[in-house]
Parts: C-alpha cells; sequence; structure tokens
C-alpha cells in the first residue's frame, strides 16, 4: 500500500539531513512541506516564536501533547539544557513510530521520552511513572478540543504550578476556543498571543503563551 504522508515525510528526512544535526531534520522537514505535501508541523515561522521561548525559559521539566512527526519535539530538545526532562504524548502509534525516526535522525532520542497512549490516561501517572513532580513548559499540539480537558486534568494533578509556562499552537486555526477563552479569562493565567501564520501558508494563526500565577 502507499505510504503515508508522515513516512513521505521521514523518507525525505532521510534524503536531506545529516545524521545528528537536528537544525538539517528541521530544514528538510520544512523543506518538504513548503514544496512537496503541506503537513500539520508548528513550521518555522512559529517555530521561531517557539525557539525564543524555549531559550528565554530554559525549561528543566517539559511537556508535549501531540508528538505527530516529531519536528516541535527536535526544535524543543535541540534547545534545552543538559539534564532537562522532555516528555512527548502521542496517541497515533503510526505518527509515533515516525517520530522515533526523526527524533533519531536527529540524534536526540536521549533527551526525549515518546510516551503513546492518549493523553488523559497519561496525565495522571506521569508523577508515579516517570517521578516528576511539575513541569516548566507545556506545549499543546494536540487535538484542538483536549487543550481545555488536559490543562485541567494537569492543574488537579499538580503538574502546573506556579511560573509554569503553557504554550499553545493553533489557536486561530484551526482553533481552540473553549481553552482560549478559559485562559484569557482566568485571574490564574496571564496570556498573551502571538500573532503568526499556520504552517507553510498565509493564513492566519498563532501562540497563545500562558503563564500559570498560582491558585
Ligand atoms: C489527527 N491528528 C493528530 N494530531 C492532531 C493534532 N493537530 C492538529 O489537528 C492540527 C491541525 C492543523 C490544521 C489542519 C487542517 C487545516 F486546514 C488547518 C490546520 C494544524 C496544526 O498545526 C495542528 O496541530 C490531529
Ligand atoms: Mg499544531
Amino acid at each position: 500500500t502507499r505510504k503515508s504522508r508522515p513516512q513521505r515525510l521521514l523518507k525525505a528526512v532521510e534524503g536531506k539531513a545529516t545524521l545528528g544535526d537536528p537544525q538539517s531534520v528541521i530544514t528538510a522537514i520544512d523543506h518538504f512541506c513548503r514544496h512537496k505535501e503541506w503537513a500539520m508541523n508548528v513550521g518555522d515561522e512559529k517555530g521561531s516564536i517557539l525557539d525564543s521561548l524555549v531559550i528565554e525559559l530554559s525549561p528543566v521539566n517539559v511537556l508535549e501533547l501531540g508528538t505527530y512527526c516529531g519536528y516541535s519535539t527536535v526544535r524543543i530538545a535541540r534547545l534545552l539544557p543538559p539534564g532537562a526532562r522532555f516528555i512527548t504524548l502521542e496517541f497515533n502509534p503510526d505518527y509515533a513510530a515516525v517520530a522515533r525516526q526523526v527524533i533519531g535522525w536527529a540524534g536526540l532520542e536521549d533527551k526525549v521520552q515518546l510516551v503513546e497512549g492518549a493523553s488523559g490516561d497519561w496525565i495522571p501517572r506521569l508523577r508515579e511513572h516517570f517521578g516528576v513532580q511539575m513541569f516548566d513548559l507545556v506545549f499543546l499540539d494536540h487535538w484542538k478540543d483536549q487543550y481545555l480537558p488536559d490543562t485541567k486534568q494537569l492543574e488537579e494533578c499538580g503538574l502546573i504550578q506556579k511560573g509554569t509556562v503553557l504554550l499553545a499552537d493553533n489557536v486561530i486555526c484551526p482553533g481552540t476556543p473553549d481553552y482560549l477563552k478559559y485562559v484569557r479569562n482566568s485571574p490564574h493565567y496571564d496570556s498573551r498571543y502571538y500573532r503568526s501564520h499556520l504552517e507553510y501558508t498565509k493564513v492566519e494563526d498563532g501562540l497563545e503563551k500562558s503563564v500559570f500565577l498560582g491558585f
């Protein structure tokens, strides 16, 4: 049967990128998605905003919801300080299989723990299973209707604490209206919109950065 789009994206990485060089993996994916086939990676424009926030925050404990092909995983992992812990959750096993290879090609497999399964099932188990107490940064890029319930669950599990930064992709396109209303209206979050574009297009989209102020 015909290869899936993630598998074709992986072939583009293997054909163009240099083993162990994260930037070449990022460049290969962006080239594939801009000139061959669009794919729902955060992309280079929003990716640069993501880079700046990771560098500024220098987070020790990072959670990513929605690995997809591992593009944002590589963008984040390449900037983390030594000893940082990075967990990325992906529901779709086919995406997870491609992401493992993309992360491996970038030489970042030792920095990332890719966990397969539903975020709702895994969030309550992160503390006892991975020994993580709280997250400094959570990047939300999975199903858009899951952003709000998963955020609430992270709060309830005490994995979001004073100073935790939530960074959400696609708050305009496809949109996450209930999540946006929650973080923008809540007295417990200081929220800010970084205007950009939907990956590889001229359509408006952006990232919402929300800092938890504590209860
Ligand atoms: C199936 N699935 C597994 N993971 C997910 C979560 N990601 C998305 O849904 C997602 C979708 C889009 C998008 C798709 C079509 C369109 F016309 C415009 C935008 C862009 C993104 O950046 C995304 O993250 C979905
Ligand atoms: Mg996205």
